[in-house]
């Protein structure tokens, strides 16, 4: 789908762009006012090269190919071959082929080469819409998915929960997702966002620092909803009575009792209709192990440097540790094992989390978490307050995988 940047940086959807491969500059014309009816644009090519420039320079989301397109040609070997073209040239282009009702064999052909479905000639204008907009549709919603960091789902826990957000997903219904810091909340929020298929942007809100509600309406992710002031809840209950209000999901810390004392009770009965809760990663070691080799190869593969080898011993250590930071501090861990080469900061984790008594190794851990958890992860403010320049929190950041 094209894409192109806001101000803020988020990807949003312009017109989708379809190419259409006729010879026929009458039944050309017909189609673009009918997809142009319906917000879609449309290129046209009449020949091999022609389509071909046009895949090669502009943004084309979809292809529909008249499987002759050269008068008094019916085999369709001239389509078939600019199919394979095309794929290679755009191994991911969905191509639906236009063919004679008698055509059903090179129907059949042009899927086995890699086209996405096919319409018969004449076509039934409903018909050709719903085919283009849902191969459209799909494709967004594949891409999107792309674009996301890729979600691990590895546990029971974790696959109903992912199984509930992802029906959930395609509703406006706003969700509350509660969880300990760094179990995944946020990558679940944008899981559901793309899998809602709005096209509208999504803003991510700091509730702590939230003075004003956005102007555009879309999705709005709420961090740390618990942090929101008592007037800011009671305005966003406001916006949330109007008619055409934005999608709210609510991320928090908190678990589900203490968050519902803390939130203004009109604005509960808007956002507490669903509420999913991330266990804590300690909670589900199948997932350690499956995010465990996830991201020993992602990081293998960004830094080009060798995988360490994950052995029982060393996956017994990593599932019996306490992993306060959840997935973040698991992630951190496995970065650091790939830049390093050696496990050794892992046991040392694993051996301070089955201490009883705080090392100073915890101690310091905890101060600078603490610190810069109260200054919103901001680094100056947090270097300030605990009396270091930033390079040396950063340094201290990295070694604690915060
Ligand atoms: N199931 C998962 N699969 C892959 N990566 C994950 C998963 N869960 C979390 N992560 C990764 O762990 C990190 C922390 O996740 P995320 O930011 O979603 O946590 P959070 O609960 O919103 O944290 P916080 O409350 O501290 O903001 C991110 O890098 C995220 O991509």
């Amino acid at each position: 789908m094209n894409m192109f940047r806001n101000e803020s940086g988020e990807a949003t959807p312009s017109a989708p762009c379809i190419l259409f491969v006729d010879d026929d500059p009458d039944v050309q014309v017909a189609a673009r006012l009918l997809f142009r009816r319906r917000g879609i644009d449309m290129l046209s090519a009449c020949g091999t090269e022609e389509a071909l420039t046009q895949l090669a320079s502009s943004s084309v989301d979809l292809v529909l190919l008249d499987l002759n397109y050269t008068k008094g040609m019916t085999t369709g070997a001239e389509g078939l071959a600019l199919l394979r073209d095309m794929l290679v040239l755009r191994q991911d282009l969905p191509v639906i082929v236009v063919t004679g009702h008698s055509g059903v064999t090179i129907a059949v052909a042009a899927m086995r080469a890699g086209a996405t479905d096919f319409v018969m000639k004449p076509w039934n204008n409903e018909r050709l819409l719903a085919l283009v907009e849902g191969t459209l549709k799909r494709r967004q919603t594949a891409e999107a998915l792309e674009a996301e960091p890729a979600m691990i789902v590895a546990s029971g826990e974790l696959r109903c929960l992912v199984a509930e957000a992802d029906r959930l997903a395609v509703t406006r219904a706003p969700l509350i997702i509660t969880g300990a810091a760094g179990a995944g909340k946020m990558l679940l929020a944008r899981r559901i966002h793309a899998l809602s298929q709005e096209s509208d942007p999504v803003t991510i809100i700091r509730a702590e620092e939230c003075e004003a509600l956005p102007q555009e309406s879309g999705t709005w992710i709420f961090r740390n909803i618990d942090a929101l002031s008592v007037p800011m809840q009671r305005r966003l209950a406001d916006r949330l009575d109007e008619r055409v209000a934005p999608r709210i999901i609510a991320l928090s810390s908190l678990e589900q009792p203490a968050l519902e004392a803390v939130l203004d009770p009109r604005l509960l009965l808007h956002l507490g209709m669903v509420v999913l809760s991330l266990p804590p990663l300690c909670e589900r070691p199948d997932d350690v192990m499956a995010l465990s080799a996830h991201f020993l190869r992602y990081f293998s593969i960004r830094h080009g440097l060798a995988e360490p080898v994950l052995d029982e011993e060393r996956s017994r250590i990593l599932c019996r540790e306490s992993w306060p930071q959840n997935v973040r501090g698991l992630r951190a861990v496995l970065e650091r094992a790939v830049l390093t080469g050696t496990w050794g900061t892992s046991s040392d984790a694993s051996e301070t989390a089955t201490q009883g008594t705080p090392t100073l190794r915890d101690t310091e851990r905890s101060l600078i978490e603490t610190a810069l958890r109260r200054h919103g992860f901001n680094v100056t403010q947090a270097a300030r307050e605990l009396g270091l320049t930033r390079p040396a929190l950063y340094r201290r950041m990295a070694r604690y995988g915060l």
